[in-house]
């Protein structure tokens, strides 16, 4: 197995409200997903997208950027926030064709994956796997839309 493409890069932060209108009205971000709460994973979420280019080596595509909020009293960020009042880069997550193939990959590598896969912010299985055990970054994996949305 190996990963596949990179769909976001989560960013924790204390405001989803301040956060969103910074990417959006400073850094020129459009915003793909209105802010929305995920009871199952403990937070509020929204989307952006920075804009994709002409760049040197053709068309680019926009990368999509999480922006993460507490929700709830069990939030799994309430630990990140409170040493990162400001917020800050919380997680790189990868796509996989297959959840189940993926968790006992990383479990044969001896990785220590964070409880059973859940449904994610895309509406497909994601689990997570702990940053100890990957170079220090938090790293969430997710299967692949089935009509490749992103
Ligand atoms: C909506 C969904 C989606 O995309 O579909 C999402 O992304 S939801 C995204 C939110 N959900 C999750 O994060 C779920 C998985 N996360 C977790 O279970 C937890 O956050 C852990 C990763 C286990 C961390 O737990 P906790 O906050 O209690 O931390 P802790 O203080 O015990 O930290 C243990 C060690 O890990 C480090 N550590 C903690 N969070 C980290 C992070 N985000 N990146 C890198 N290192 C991190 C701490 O600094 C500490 O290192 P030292 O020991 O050196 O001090
Ligand atoms: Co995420």
């Amino acid at each position: 197995m190996k990963l596949g493409r990179l769909n976001h890069i989560g960013i924790a932060t204390p405001s989803l409200a301040a956060s969103l209108a910074y990417y959006r009205d400073i850094m020129g971000a459009t915003i793909t997903h209105e802010p929305f709460d995920l009871p199952a994973q403990g937070v509020k979420v929204c989307f952006v997208d920075t804009p994709g280019e002409n760049g040197p080596n053709g068309p680019t595509a926009g990368t999509q950027i999480e922006l993460i909020e507490p929700l709830g009293e069990n939030s799994p960020i309430h630990g990140f926030i409170a040493k990162n009042p400001a917020g800050g880069q919380h997680h790189m997550c990868y796509e996989v064709p297959d959840i189940m193939a993926a968790k006992a990959w990383f479990e044969g590598l001896g990785k220590k994956v964070l409880g059973e896969p859940r449904i994610g912010a895309h509406g497909t299985p994601i689990f997570f796997v702990h940053p100890k055990d990957m170079n220090g970054v938090l790293t969430e994996i997710m299967e692949t839309p089935k009509d490749g949305a992103h």
